[in-house]
């Protein structure tokens, strides 16, 4: 479906007293596809078992999937891609891309108090110690209060979560590397775009694009941290009787071996 960006739709053919709107066409599709919030279906009432947890955060994990496919399909350029190339990208990217999300979101809705996987599901200090993944939750928790200390924009938000979508390739490379490198050097120069209307001289910029650029990178230790726990739950979910749904346990394992074997690569801007 073809997208239109409201920014040429709306803007007038000639009227001096309204300047054109000056956001390139790239941000104002972003916005346009920004997935809505979806509600876990938590049942507040149960009582709070760790297997409830876990399995509340599959569900939700599953919807998201869904509207993260959708997304991904829609972003300008993404289906230009070899369709294995596509179809890799998103087996390894959906955790960093979910997680960067939710920290998002904790940072609008709770000042990155708690963590907000969903209106319906927000995790407090207790939860987050119930749910078996505290550490994990507390570097969670650390990518909102980044975002929350560089006070970072929607913008500058939907640029890094399209970068973090082209951030983890196969060692062996892609089917159309060229197409991929394209895309990406595409989405960074909109996230430099971003910054620049965020900052407002050229030397802010840059030191603003270095810290984001970092934190992108951040998001990879803390996904491998999440993918570990994710496979061991996964292999071990009859123990853990924690459920697993179809479109997850598809993903799972189709990249469990590859990642186990080191095939993914992190594509990361600064030296570690
Ligand atoms: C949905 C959803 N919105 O955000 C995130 C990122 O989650 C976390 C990020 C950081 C620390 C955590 F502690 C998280 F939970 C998810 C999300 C939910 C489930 C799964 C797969 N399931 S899983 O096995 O990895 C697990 C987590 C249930 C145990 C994967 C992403």
């Amino acid at each position: 479906t073809m997208v239109t960006t409201p920014s040429t739709a709306m803007t007038p053919a000639r009227s001096p007293s309204i300047p054109p709107l000056i956001s390139p066409p790239l941000v104002s599709t972003l916005q346009v596809i920004e997935p809505d919030i979806i509600s876990a279906g938590f049942d507040n009432s149960r009582a709070i078992t760790t297997t409830y947890l876990l399995s509340s955060l599959n569900s939700l994990c599953e919807k998201q999937l869904v509207c993260l496919v959708k997304w991904a399909k829609a972003m300008p350029g993404f289906r230009s891609l070899h369709i294995d190339d596509q179809m890799v990208l998103i087996q390894y990217s959906w955790m960093g891309i979910m997680s960067f999300a939710m920290g998002w979101r904790s940072y609008l809705n709770t000042n990155c108090e708690l963590l907000y996987f969903a209106p319906d599901l927000i995790f407090n200090e207790q939860r987050m110690k119930q749910s078996a993944m505290y550490d994990l939750c507390l570097g969670m928790r650390h990518i909102g209060e980044e975002m929350m200390r560089m006070s970072m924009s929607p913008d500058e938000f939907r640029c890094m979560k399209a970068v973090l979508l082209l951030s983890t390739v196969p060692k062996e490379g892609l089917k159309c590397q060229a197409s991929f490198e394209e895309l990406r050097m595409t989405y960074i120069r909109e996230l430099h775009h971003a910054v620049g209307q965020q900052t407002s001289s050229p030397v802010q910029c840059w030191k603003r694009f270095y810290q984001l650029t970092r934190l992108l990178d951040s998001m990879h230790n803390l996904v491998g941290g999440l993918l570990e726990f994710c496979f061991m739950t996964f292999t071990q979910s009859d123990l853990w009787s924690v459920e697993f749904p179809e479109m997850m346990s598809e993903i799972i394992t189709a990249q469990l071996p590859h990642v186990l074997a080191g095939h993914a690569h992190a594509l990361r801007f600064h030296k570690k």
